[in-house]
């Protein structure tokens, strides 16, 4: 009882959301907007395609009457020679030119689904990158990721098979049915009374082969979430030691993947013997009653023959038709998840005749600004203040208090509900984002480190600097000391997040990004925060170098680090409290000073 408890307890603490639908009705008129991204191909690739498949067909319809009208009944039984080798002939150079036609269908197809794809998945990942903040507040990065990967995927097999493939299908079936009825309108008939049985039972196991596969997706998304979850977290694991939980989990998972994936694929092996089954059928009531036709003169040895082929020719399609509606019904999902991506329009926007400033100064004025991420809550509540162009001002306030809310209106990451933003006496949403957010430098705590070397790290602020420019910024924010020290020096690669380097070694990295992109307007969002005292000191200077003639909002919690700030700013629950220089707020014994006061306290104490 203990051990089912504690399982139970196991299982609802990794709760998974669940934005996975995996197929939906068809829908017109998203397929029209699928197909849209074959445009570009209209004019080579696709009707190239369509040739192939054409003449690939008609060849495969051609040659049945040849083998069994022509050559039975008309060489063989009349014993015509010539007539006999002619169509030998004619038979085998069809059959190369079948080949040869298949070889190219194949080749352009897949070439025009891989361009599709690719096509897709460029226009999604660019328009993801235009989004804005608010965005990503709402979605995990998996999210995002299974669009883009997974759904297109999944989107792939109906582009390259799937559309032409539904072509040829419908055009085998109607000529096959066409072809038969001419041949033999009452065998046609006779066997036709199997079709209704056969639809029937296919579209029901069809269906169930399809929810058996939904579920095996349904957990393997569930399992790639844990996984990430897992290895992002895996340091918080091993220190609570959280190990063997996870492992049950995942244990868990496995089996429930492995039970549906083993049903999935008993129900799936069902359907080929079935169709085999009304095939078989067929072909009984094809031999028993053709046979009669034949003795009684109604058809010839030939036709029947011929009929025989086309009769195979017929079920294929069938059978095809329905694993391409279900593969339709799972591309109508992920065209409509990754639509809704493509449909969101990124909140801060462009304005339509934006002004681009030959060279931003880094005056800011906030007037009444007020702002909320969320309907329930106000980040910021009416707030005023004027930064001057060259000034370093500091914000400072409890968690929560909208420091990092003040640097995400600067950079326009979000627009004000109410009031104004200004930077150069320019209404914010006035000017270019790009040529407003090209003047701005952000130093986060949590700075990010790309995959690839520290040099090319260095150099995302500006890509068209020199090796020997990110070399002197390095020195100029006291990094170069420490890359130097590495195996490769600045050539060194550090993997994702940089797990590699410190965090305060990190932080001088970003600090010479930062300079090496000349900003006007610099944001330190509590940038030296995780830095010992020893490199404080040093990052104090590189500050300096780093200030000089920017505009600078510094956001900090070590109040030593401010106290040359031009101007600072109080902050509380979203209301500037007081502002002025450290001097005058200290005077003032007001709330800046009882801060001051407790955090001296508090290091006295340590
Ligand atoms: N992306 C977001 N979505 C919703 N609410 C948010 C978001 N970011 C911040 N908030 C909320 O807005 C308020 C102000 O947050 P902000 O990040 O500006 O505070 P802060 O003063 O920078 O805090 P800290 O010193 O802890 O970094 C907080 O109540 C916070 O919970």
């Amino acid at each position: 009882m203990e051990e089912t408890k504690r399982k139970q307890l196991i299982l609802e603490r990794f709760h998974y959301s669940q934005d996975q639908v995996i197929d939906k009705q068809f829908n017109w008129k998203q397929m029209w907007r699928l197909l849209q991204y074959l445009k570009p191909y209209a004019k080579n690739l696709l009707p190239l395609s369509f040739l192939t498949v054409i003449i690939s067909t008609a060849v495969r319809l051609i040659i049945p009457i040849l083998i069994g009208v022509y050559t039975l009944d008309k060489a063989i039984i009349e014993k015509d020679t010539t007539l006999l080798l002619q169509l030998v002939f004619l038979i085998s150079g069809l059959y190369v030119l079948s080949y040869v036609v298949n070889a190219l269908r194949i080749r352009w197809l897949n070439k025009l689904g891989q361009n599709v794809i690719y096509d897709l998945r460029k226009h999604l990942f660019t328009h993801v990158q235009s989004l804005s903040h608010r965005f990503f507040d709402q979605r995990s990065a998996g999210s995002i990721l299974v669009r883009i990967m997974n759904d297109i995927n999944s989107l792939q097999e109906l582009f390259t098979n799937g559309v032409i493939n539904l072509l040829t299908d419908f055009l085998l079936l109607f000529a096959t049915i066409v072809i038969l009825f001419s041949l033999n309108a009452k065998l046609t008939i006779a066997i036709m009374v199997i079709l209704p049985i056969m639809f029937f039972i296919s579209t029901s196991l069809r269906q169930k082969i399809r929810l058996s596969w939904q579920k095996v997706r349904l957990i393997q998304a569930k399992m790639n979430s844990h996984l990430n979850e897992s290895i992002q977290g895996i340091r918080v694991t091993q220190t609570f030691t959280q190990e063997n939980e996870n492992t049950e989990f995942f244990k868990e998972l496995n089996h429930d993947n492995f039970q549906t994936w083993k049903q999935a694929v008993r129900k799936n092996a069902m359907f080929g013997p079935i169709v085999e089954m009304t095939n078989a059928v067929g072909t009984v009531i094809l031999i028993w009653y053709g046979a009669a036709l034949v003795s009684k003169g109604e058809c010839t040895i030939g036709e029947f023959v011929s009929f025989a082929f086309y009769l195979g020719m017929f079920w294929e399609p069938i059978g095809r038709l329905g694993q391409l509606y279900n593969q339709l019904l799972i591309g109508m999902a992920s065209s409509e998840r990754i639509f809704e991506f493509l449909d969101e329009r990124p909140l801060v926007k462009e304005a339509a005749k934006p002004l681009v400033p030959a060279s931003i100064k880094g005056q800011i004025d906030f007037e009444n600004v007020e702002f909320s991420y969320d309907t329930r809550r106000k980040a910021l509540n009416g707030v005023s203040f004027s930064i001057q162009a060259g000034e370093t001002v500091a914000l400072v306030g409890h968690t929560g208090s909208g420091k990092t809310t003040i640097a995400n209106l600067v950079s326009r990451f979000y627009d004000a509900t109410a009031g104004v933003v200004k930077i150069d006496g320019h209404k914010i949403q006035d000017l270019s984002i790009a040529a407003l957010r090209s003047q701005i430098s952000v130093v986060l705590q949590e700075t990010f480190i790309f995959s690839g070397t520290i040099m090319e790290n260095i150099r995302f602020g500006n890509p068209n600097s020199s090796d020997e420019d990110v070399i002197a910024a390095a020195k100029a924010v006291g990094a170069d000391s420490f890359i130097v020290q590495l195996v490769n020096g600045y050539h060194t690669e550090v993997e994702e997040r940089g797990n590699i380097l410190s965090v305060g070694e990190r932080q001088l990295l970003s600090f010479a990004r930062a300079l090496l992109a000349d900003p006007k307007i610099l944001i330190l969002d509590e940038a030296t925060a995780s830095i010992d005292t020893e490199t404080e000191v040093k990052i104090q200077q590189a500050l300096k170098a780093l200030l000089k003639g920017r505009t600078a909002i510094m956001i900090a919690h070590r109040l030593s680090t401010i106290r040359e700030a031009d101007k600072i700013i109080v902050l509380d629950h979203g209301n500037i409290l007081e502002q002025g220089n450290h001097d005058t707020l200290m005077t003032r014994q007001g709330v800046y000073y009882g801060l001051v006061k407790a955090q001296y306290k508090m290091l006295g104490a340590v």
